[in-house]
């Protein structure tokens, strides 16, 4: 960007041009015509005095051209504006010199007069000027030098002048107001001259060469002035001679330094502390003179003219010593200047090339807040350019969520003196993409360079990603995207801390799958993944925004309601997720529906969220002991007997795993009504519990159903009666070959009936017992098959196909229509206990009891009734033609070593 006291250098230049040549030319033509002038004046022949005069008479127009030169010349548009004022002064000066000069020959050319007064001004007028140029400021050192200088030449040119002109004049006499004057004008030259030297030491480049001229001038003036100071004292001035010359030179280089003057700007600092080897010698030069002077002086006698010259020749020499040790010492400092500005100058470029290059990026700001750096790597962070940020506040570009921390932050380190962070903030260069910063601010204001808080920051958006990542896996569950247990229970004690004394607004609903072990053992794990996944957006859809939803395992899931201060809002929760889980999903083609156990608890003032989970869970074992897909309200009588039967299940679990080495086969004879012989025998499981004691099955078949572990223990039921029936059947054989086979009948339950691989777990077992197929009887109650008809068809028909026989167990309780007895391959009818209990007192129970038997018949199926007591019970079932029973009447269910001897005799006891 151009200096306002530029020109641009297109329009003006080529008059500014001409003109320049103009002033030149009238300076050389003034310089040739001087030398004609006194050439011609100083050659031999012809009438000196007219030569003389015709000089004189030249010196008036002559300077008027230069006059006029010195005051146009550096008017030109490009000279610096300071360098302008210094040749006004200076064309001032002049002006006035000639304007005395010719007041002088008006008067006469008096020795004192009026015109000395007005050319004294010369003096303050130059030294104004000269002053004037543009400079560097000198350093303390540096000015005691000139001033050192300025006595030196001082000394030296008064040493001569009082040599030359004073003491003559003082020895002859002569006025001493007229001498004084006359001594002023040399004197007054040495002090120009010296400030014309100090000029050129501080001036710049573009001044230099002018003030060269000048200096020059000066020096030409100054021999003028001694010329005339000796010749005013001889008596014996030469109008239009060398002085005259002398001073037209003067003026005449003045002029030349005017046109010379270019455009001027501060000088460098190397510009200044570079030697000006001519200029300085000055000094020197002026202490030679002096010697020199000194020593043709002396060749005559001492005497007090000598003498003060030698006082004065002593002085400037010891001031030339002085002088050089200062040079000495600065040139050692110059030197130590030289290295730490290397130095500084490589660790400047070093740091640039790491602000220009470091990812991080700098900035720097004042105490507004405004960005007064930025360095590039802000427009690889946020595509903003340094320039354009510079100049806006910095929470500019801080999210809005973040921009009181951020001005917080840079308060703290302004007022504090300190440094803050590592903090992290999120910045954007457009408002729309958003990146994560770690900011270090550092108060930096003391620091001349700076003058500002330092902050580093340090692009970790990544870094922020993967964390936010990591801290999402480790709450959220990978397969449903919901909150996982930690984050549940976490939000569960917020709201608890939330709501302080009064957490009744805080409900828990704990909820489980019913029969999701049957669709993952059925259908593969990956539909049951499928299947969470959709319960999972189901669960969502049930709730409001702001509950929580979670997985907290397996198939059991967890909803956290806030604000629910009245039951009903928990129960529309609830039935709202049990009516929504219950829509069949389509899973490996096939339209499956699962329910939902849903528990609710309340929490109440010294609940913790432990004992509010576990609360919700109870009344989920509850909502599932009831029937499936319900909720249960959780009350605090229920806690005992879940707690019990969580107990049960935790040991039955663990008896199942050990083999199920506690585990018991009972069996129960089931005999010919006519005559009580053994037909068969009835495997029901035992529990020898360690602490319990024996266990019946109506206590745990129920919790072995409803965790699935009925599979394995039914397994092993099975297996064992086989290899029983096996034994017995071997025993009875060798007792009495002729003796009918036993059959043996097992229980299976629903679970059982949806395992897929219940055929082959059935020809396992009787392969190893090495039992006949038509020896085993499977017995499956009413109600299992009316649940899943197609499903219980396919198992039956596979496990019918081995040659095993089937059994319809608690028939007549379950389902009013006989159609199915058609579609199923059903060999065996157990007349519930219900309706032998009633078979002795008449009535519909009776009634119902023939028709079955009847039914039976007209089947082909065998009828076993079930529970007989006593003989009346026996003969109303054999009168009704009922072929067998079971029941105390015969026998209660017994270990296998002691219904051993029945079995061998035939007959139940
Ligand atoms: N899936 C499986 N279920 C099994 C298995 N073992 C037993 N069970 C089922 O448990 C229920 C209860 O059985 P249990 O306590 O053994 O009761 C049986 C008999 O003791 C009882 N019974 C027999 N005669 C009488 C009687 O004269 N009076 C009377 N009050 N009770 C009597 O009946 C039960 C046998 O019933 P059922 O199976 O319907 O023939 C029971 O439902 C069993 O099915 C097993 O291994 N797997």
């Amino acid at each position: 960007m151009p200096a306002p006291s530029d020109v641009p250098a297109t329009r003006h230049a080529p008059v500014r041009d001409r003109l320049g040549a103009a002033f030149q030319a009238v300076v050389v033509a003034t310089a040739a015509a001087a030398l004609l002038l006194w050439g011609w004046r100083f050659a031999p022949g012809g009438d000196a005095a007219a030569k003389a005069q015709l000089c004189a008479n030249a010196l008036v127009p002559l300077g008027v051209g230069l006059v006029v030169v010195l005051w146009l010349a550096p008017r030109r548009a490009d000279v610096d504006r300071r360098a302008r004022r210094a040749w006004r002064d200076l064309a001032a000066a002049v002006t006035v010199w000639w304007l005395a000069g010719v007041l002088w020959e008006l008067l006469g050319r008096p020795p004192l007069s009026a015109a000395d007064g007005v050319q004294l001004l010369f003096f303050p007028l130059v030294l104004l000027g000269v002053l004037r140029f543009p400079a560097a400021p000198l350093e303390r050192e540096e000015r005691l030098r000139v001033w050192l200088d300025t006595a030196m030449v001082l000394s030296s040119g008064a040493a001569v002048v009082w040599y030359l002109a004073l003491w003559p004049a003082i020895a002859r006499g002569d006025d001493l107001a007229q001498l004084v004057v006359n001594t002023l004008y040399p004197l007054g030259d040495v002090v120009l001259l010296f400030a014309a030297y100090v000029a050129l030491r501080r001036g710049g480049g573009a001044t230099r060469g002018a003030v060269r001229w000048a200096a020059a001038g000066l020096l030409s003036r100054f021999a003028g002035d001694l010329l005339y100071l000796r010749q005013s004292f001889t008596g014996a001035y030469d109008p239009g001679g060398l002085s005259d010359l002398m001073w037209l030179l003067g003026c005449l280089m003045l002029a030349a330094g005017a046109c010379a003057q270019r455009r001027a700007s501060e000088p460098a600092a190397e510009e200044r502390t570079a030697p000006q080897t001519r200029a300085s010698l000055l000094p020197y030069v002026s202490a030679v003179l002096l010697l020199v002077f000194f020593a043709v002086a002396v060749g005559g006698a001492w005497t007090p003219r000598t003498l003060v010259l030698l006082a004065a020749t002593i002085v400037v020499t010891s001031l030339v010593f002085v002088r050089q040790y200062m040079v000495g010492r600065e040139h050692v400092r110059l030197q130590g200047a030289r290295v730490r500005l290397e130095a500084e100058r490589a660790g400047e470029a070093r740091f640039r090339t790491l602000v220009q290059n470091s990812s991080d990026l700098i900035l720097i700001v004042d105490g507004r807040g405004i960005v007064r750096f930025a360095s590039p790597s802000l427009e690889r962070m946020l595509g903003v350019r340094p320039e354009d940020a510079e100049g806006q506040p910095l929470v500019t570009f801080v999210h809005p969520d973040d921009a009181a921390d951020a001005a917080e932050a840079l308060a703290v380190t302004r007022s504090e003196h300190r440094t803050f962070g590592p903090s992290q903030y999120r910045v954007s260069g457009d408002g729309a993409t958003w990146r994560a910063v770690e900011c270090m601010a550092e108060n930096l204001y003391d620091d001349p360079a700076v003058r500002g808080v330092l902050i580093t920051v340090r692009d970790v958006t990544e870094r922020a990603r993967l964390e936010a990542q990591l801290i999402h896996q480790a709450f959220h569950d990978p397969l449903t995207g919901l909150a996982n247990r930690a984050l549940f229970r976490d939000r569960v004690e917020h709201a608890l801390a939330r709501e302080g004394r009064d957490p009744h607004g805080v409900v828990a609903l704990f909820l489980d799958l019913d029969d999701f072990k049957t669709v993952n053992d059925s259908l593969g794990h990956r539909e049951g993944d499928r299947l969470l996944a959709v319960v999972a957006d189901r669960l969502l859809n049930a709730t409001r925004g702001c509950d929580t939803v979670a997985r907290l395992g397996g198939d059991e899931f967890g909803v956290l309601l806030e604000n629910a201060h009245a039951d009903a809002d928990a129960v529309i929760v609830a039935e709202r997720i049990v009516n929504s889980v219950r829509v069949p999903i389509t899973l490996a083609g096939q339209d499956v529906s699962v329910g939902a156990s849903v528990g609710i608890a309340r929490a109440r003032s010294t609940d913790g969220a432990e004992e509010l989970l576990r609360n919700a869970d109870v009344a989920m074992y509850r909502a599932k002991q009831r029937g499936k897909s319900t909720y249960e309200i959780f009350a605090p009588a229920m806690h005992a007997a879940v707690v019990d039967r969580m107990e049960l299940e935790g040991d039955l679990r663990r008896a199942v795993a050990d083999d199920c080495a506690e585990m018991r086969v009972h069996y129960q004879p089931i005999v010919e009504l006519a005559d009580g012989k053994v037909a068969g025998l009835e495997a029901l499981v035992r529990w020898q519990h360690p602490r319990r004691g024996l266990v019946q099955p109506t206590v745990f078949i129920p919790a072995a159903e409803s965790t699935g572990l009925i599979v394995p223990l039914g397994r092993w039921v099975l297996r064992e009666a086989c290899a029983q029936a096996a034994r017995w059947q071997a025993a009875r054989h060798a007792a009495d070959p002729l003796a009918p086979p036993l059959t043996i009948t097992v229980n299976l339950s629903a679970r059982q009936l949806q395992d897929p691989s219940l055929a082959d777990d059935v020809r396992a077992a009787l392969d190893d017992a090495g039992l006949p197929p038509h020896a085993l009887v499977l017995e499956i109650t009413e109600s299992v098959i009316i649940a899943e008809p197609s499903a219980a068809l396919a198992t039956l028909a596979a496990v019918k196909a081995l040659g095993v026989r089937l059994a319809i167990d608690d028939f007549g309780t379950g389902y009013s229509s006989l159609g199915y007895l058609q579609q199923f391959p059903v060999d065996v009818l157990k007349i519930d206990k219900a309706f032998v209990d009633g078979v002795t007192r008449g009535g519909p129970r009776a009634a119902l009891t023939r028709t079955i038997v009847a039914l039976g018949d007209s089947l082909a199926l065998h009828c076993v009734a079930e529970g007989i007591e006593d003989e009346l019970q026996r003969r109303h079932l054999q009168a009704l033609g009922c072929g067998y029973g079971q029941g105390f009447l015969f026998a209660r269910p017994l270990p296998a070593d002691e219904i051993e001897a029945m079995i061998c005799d035939g007959v139940a006891a």
